[in-house]
């Protein structure tokens, strides 16, 4: 089984992760569904040793520590990744990058056989062996890369968005292809936006929202759940006529999943001006009830002038403490521009983004002719 428990990631300051707790078993499909930035591929690059950010928690894989291993060893403990974008090398043919695939010691005395095994996951990848991965269709070169990762020999497969720039029908193919990969007692944990298709395949599923696993459940349940029907399955989106009573979100679920966005603190009129706006309103039509206006008369001709000249005095009185009292809003100082005026007097440093990047990875061919190598 694959554990991840209270995991954190933290990119420089920003938090990608915090506390997020996973489970695998061997022979079951796990789907992991957030919003884009929710931190889903951070939780998969963690377990596989290779996230940019300082991560904590524990991770293990049948009692072994991933946490404490480097990224190949990770592959020799048995959990394979099918990164997003696919990695695979297209200059090579199928068969080239499957046999890459192998390099993990536990991988190697059984080479033949899980290559075997792979082909006959895929068959259409033992038709192709010799085809340059490059000029094959992105559903097959989906393929190839699922089929790589299984050359590790792996006991728990992960895959980030395996279905991205794949057709409705592909991606039908390829989860297919992921339940048998199951059957195999295998353990499959993926990240996915096609809710719909990976849920239908699933076991369990995770939702993560703002760096935060906000529930679990069975992949039955949460197809469902309400809330997740209209945040990640499309139910009630304009093309799925589907009746607005069915999509509503239900309170007790919105409260059971969201995170709440922080609270801002906001203040009302009335304490901003200091006085009930409907006190300074009613102390202003309180002069005018003994004399209606005639159809013809402008407000300020039947409001004695004396009492509306001191309700606004009152009004521009209450309005200038309202002014000093008011404390800087922190958001917006951070993100929002400063007035004209300071912009000119104190110039502001730079912002500092940090991005994280992991070593870059060469890779070197060797020549036709054998006389050497050459850089990809
Ligand atoms: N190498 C990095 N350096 C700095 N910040 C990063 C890095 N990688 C990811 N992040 C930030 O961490 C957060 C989570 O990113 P992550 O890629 O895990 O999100 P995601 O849920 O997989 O999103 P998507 O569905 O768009 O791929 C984002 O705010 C992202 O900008």
């Amino acid at each position: 089984m694959l554990e991840l428990s209270n995991i954190t990631v933290r990119y420089g300051q920003h938090r990608a992760l915090e506390n997020a707790s996973v489970k695998v078993e061997k022979g079951e499909i796990v789907v992991i569904l957030g919003a884009n930035g929710a931190g889903k591929s951070t939780l998969l690059k963690a377990a596989s040793g290779i996230c940019e950010g300082a991560v904590d928690g524990y991770i293990r894989l049948d009692g072994t520590n991933l946490a404490a291993l480097s990224a190949n060893k990770i592959v020799d403990a048995g959990l394979a990744l099918v990164p997003e974008g696919r990695g695979v090398f297209p200059d090579l043919t199928v068969s080239e990058n499957l046999t890459l695939g192998a390099y993990a010691s536990r991988a190697r005395d059984d080479e033949k056989s899980t290559l075997d095994r792979v082909y006959s996951l895929f068959p259409k990848l033992s038709e192709r062996t010799k085809q340059i991965v490059g000029t094959m269709s992105g559903g097959e070169q989906q393929m190839v890369a699922i089929g790589r990762a299984m050359m590790s020999n792996p006991t728990i497969l992960t895959l980030d968005e395996p279905s991205l720039g794949l057709s409705p029908l592909l991606s039908k193919e390829l989860f297919q292809n992921l339940a048998r990969v199951r059957d195999l007692g295998i353990g499959v944990l993926m990240v996915e936006q096609n809710a719909k298709q990976s849920l239908a395949i699933a076991d369990r599923g995770y939702l993560i929202e703002n760096a935060h696993v906000v529930h679990e459940d069975t992949a039955e349940n949460l197809m469902r759940d309400p809330a997740v029907q209209a945040a990640y399955l499309g139910v009630g989106s304009s093309d799925e006529a589907t009746p607005e009573s069915e999509v509503e979100m239900p309170e007790t679920v919105v409260q059971t999943f969201a995170i709440k966005p922080r609270s801002q603190k906001t203040q009302s009129a009335n304490a901003i001006l200091g006085r009930s706006v409907d006190d300074l309103v009613a102390a202003a039509a309180s002069q005018s009830v003994q004399r209606r206006p005639s159809p013809t008369q402008t407000p300020s001709a039947f409001i004695p002038q004396d009492r509306l000249a001191a309700t606004l005095v009152e009004i521009e009185r209450s309005a200038v403490n309202a002014r000093n009292r008011s404390k800087p809003n922190p958001l917006q100082s951070q993100y929002s521009a400063p007035p004209a005026a300071d912009r000119e007097a104190e110039p502001k440093p730079r912002p500092i983004i940090e991005v994280y990047r992991a070593p870059r990875v060469e890779v070197y061919r060797r020549q036709p002719d054998g006389s050497g190598f050459e850089r990809k």
